[in-house]
C-alpha cells in the first residue's frame, strides 16, 4: 500500500504514516512519551540496556571524527525520546533522531532543550517522519543505528531495504531486536509485561520478533552483510555482552 505521508508530516501532533510504519505501534510509544526519560518507569529496560547498546555500537562504527576533522552522519532510525541519539551524540556524531511519533520527537527534543550538548561535540537534531520521506530526499549516512525498532514496523525486510539506501558505501547498519524463541516469549514477552510488569502489556507482538537466521537473510536481500553479532543479557550490576543470542541481540550490518 502506497501512502502519501508528506502532508501528515506538515500536521503538528500526527504520526507519520507510511509503508514501514504500524499506527498502533506507534500509538502505543506516543502515549509513554512524557515517561521516556523516567529510568523506573516503562522505558526502563531501554534505560538499563543502554549503556552496552551505544558501548558496542560505538566499537562497530565509523570513528566520530574522520579525515580533516569531518564528523560521521548517523541517523538513529526510530530514536524514540532520544536515550541513544544523544549518547552517539556525547560521542561525538552528528546524529539526526528521526521517529514516526511526534509525542516521543517531542519529548526528545525537550530532553535536549534541559541537557544540552557540550559546544564542542556531536550535533543532534530531530525529525518526526519515516524513513520513506527521508530516502525519498536522497539523505545519505555514514551509519545508521536502528534500536529496538525493527520487531515493531510493518515489513522488516523491507525496512532494512530502506535502510540500506540511506547508508553510504562501506557504511554500517547497528540494528537491535528480539529473538523469536520460546525463551523470549517466556521471559521478554510473559515475564517483562504481565509477571515483572517491566514494560505495559501489549508493547511486544512475539510473532513480530527475528531470528538471527532472518535477519541474516533479511540483510542480504537488502545488499548487506552481518559483520558481527552479539547476545544482550540483563544481570546483577547491569546488561552485558553475551554469546547468548536466545532473547535480545544485537546486530552490525556492513554496506558493500
Ligand atoms: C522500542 S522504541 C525504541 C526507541 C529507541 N530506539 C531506543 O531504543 O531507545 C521503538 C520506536 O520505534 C518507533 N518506530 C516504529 N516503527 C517506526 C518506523 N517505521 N519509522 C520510524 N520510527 C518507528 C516508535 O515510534 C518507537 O519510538
Amino acid at each position: 500500500m502506497q501512502v502519501n505521508d508528506t502532508s501528515r508530516h506538515a500536521m503538528p501532533g500526527a504520526d507519520a504514516v507510511s509503508d514501514s510504519v504500524a499506527p498502533d505501534e506507534i500509538a502505543r510509544f506516543s502515549a509513554l512519551a512524557d515517561r521516556w526519560w523516567d529510568p523506573s518507569g516503562p522505558m526502563r529496560p531501554l534505560h538499563a540496556m543502554n549503556g552496552l547498546r551505544l558501548d558496542w555500537t560505538r566499537r562497530h562504527l565509523p570513528a566520530p571524527l574522520g579525515a580533516g576533522g569531518r564528523r560521521a552522519r548517523v541517523l538513529d532510525v526510530g530514536c524514540g525520546a532520544g536515550l541513544a541519539s544523544e549518547g552517539l551524540a556525547r560521542m561525538g556524531y552528528d546524529v539526526l533522531g528521526l521517529d514516526a511519533s511526534e509525542a516521543a520527537i517531542a519529548a526528545a527534543r525537550r530532553h535536549l532543550d534541559a541537557h544540552p550538548l557540550p559546544p564542542d561535540g556531536g550535533m543532534l537534531a530531530y525529525r518526526a517522519g519515516s524513513a520513506e520521506a527521508l530516502l525519498a530526499e536522497g539523505a545519505r549516512f555514514d551509519a545508521i543505528t536502528a534500536l529496538e525498532v525493527i520487531e515493531h514496523v510493518t515489513d522488516p525486510a523491507a525496512f532494512l531495504r530502506l535502510l540500506a539506501g540511506m547508508v553510504a558505501p562501506g557504511g554500517r547498519i547497528v540494528v537491535s531486536t528480539l529473538n523469536r524463541t520460546w525463551r523470549s516469549l517466556a521471559t521478554a514477552k510473559i515475564g517483562a509485561e504481565y509477571v515483572l510488569r517491566l514494560l505495559p502489556a501489549g508493547t511486544h507482538e512475539w510473532r513480530k520478533f527475528i531470528t538471527p537466521a532472518e535477519l541474516g537473510t533479511f540483510a542480504g536481500q537488502a545488499g548487506l552483510r552481518v559483520s558481527d553479532t552479539a547476545g544482550m543479557v540483563p544481570g546483577i550490576g547491569g546488561w552485558r555482552e553475551s554469546r547468548d543470542l536466545s532473547v535480545n541481540y544485537i546486530a552490525c550490518l556492513a554496506a558493500p
